[in-house]
């Protein structure tokens, strides 16, 4: 296998060079994992845009698979845990993923951050050289993680990370800074510390503002071209 992933900042990888497919049926299917607000989504985007000039490529959220919650009234939606394991819809993305690793088309869902809920329509994916899926839960169940080819946990400092979403939140997903301020207390901190963070230990790269960029780069060619 080769796969040589150049670090040149703090949110960039590019994908060099690509000889030999790792991952099943020539497919590689790449998580990348770590707190809301810590970059996945940026960083997925990077990834993808450098990928996609050579190689087909799919960039999947995990937020798509939060449970649908149709029966749930206005206020049990507005005040839902939606950053513990069991709001995602975990067995629905394994599906998706085995069966796009076989070959086989899917209907992916598409989520409202607005509404809480899934919206009617769907999308086609269709297999690809490469699957990006990035979200906060990815590594948490065995089964879903060994699907993975290469693991990032995106390891950004929480008070960074709270400042993105603040803006995010107010400017993309209808919420009032009083909102983001109660949802971080009551569920996005406390579900970091007992469920996000602990997938560090999951991850084969970690990407943290701490490490030095040569030293990043030394450790993803290490383990990439082993
Ligand atoms: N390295 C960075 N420096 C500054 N802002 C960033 C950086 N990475 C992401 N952001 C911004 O922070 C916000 C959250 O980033 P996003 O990629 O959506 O995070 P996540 O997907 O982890 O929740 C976005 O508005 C994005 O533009
Ligand atoms: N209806 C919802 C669903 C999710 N969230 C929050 O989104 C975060 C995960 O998405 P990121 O892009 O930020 O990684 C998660 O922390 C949930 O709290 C929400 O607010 N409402």
């Amino acid at each position: 296998m080769l796969l040589v992933l150049e670090i040149s900042n703090a949110q960039k990888i590019y994908i060099r060079e690509c000889e030999k497919i790792l991952g099943e049926n020539n497919l590689v299917l790449i998580s990348i994992t770590g707190p809301s607000g810590s970059g996945k989504t940026t960083f997925a985007k990077e990834l993808h845009q450098a990928i996609c000039e050579n190689r087909s490529v799919i960039l999947l959220s995990e937020d798509n698979y939060y449970k649908a919650n149709t029966c749930l009234t206005e206020e049990q939606k507005n005040n839902r845990n939606y950053d513990h394991p069991s709001a995602f819809d975990h067995k629905l993305l394994e599906k998706h993923l085995k069966q796009l690793k076989a070959g086989d088309s899917v209907k992916s869902p598409i989520y409202c951050y607005k509404t809480h809920q899934r919206k009617e329509r769907t999308v086609e994916l269709r297999p690809a050289d490469f699957i990006i899926v990035e979200g906060i839960m990815l590594l948490n169940k065995q089964y879903l993680r060994e699907l993975f080819d290469l693991k990032v946990f995106m390891d950004v400092p929480l008070d960074i990370c709270l400042l993105r979403r603040i803006q995010r939140d107010i400017n993309e997903r209808g919420r009032t800074l009083n909102s983001v301020a109660q949802q971080y207390l009551e569920t996005v901190r406390p579900m970091h510390n007992e469920f996000i963070k602990p997938q560090k230990n999951f991850a084969d790269f970690t990407f943290s503002e701490e490490i030095d960029i040569d030293f990043m780069r030394k450790r993803v060619m290490e383990l990439i071209l082993l």
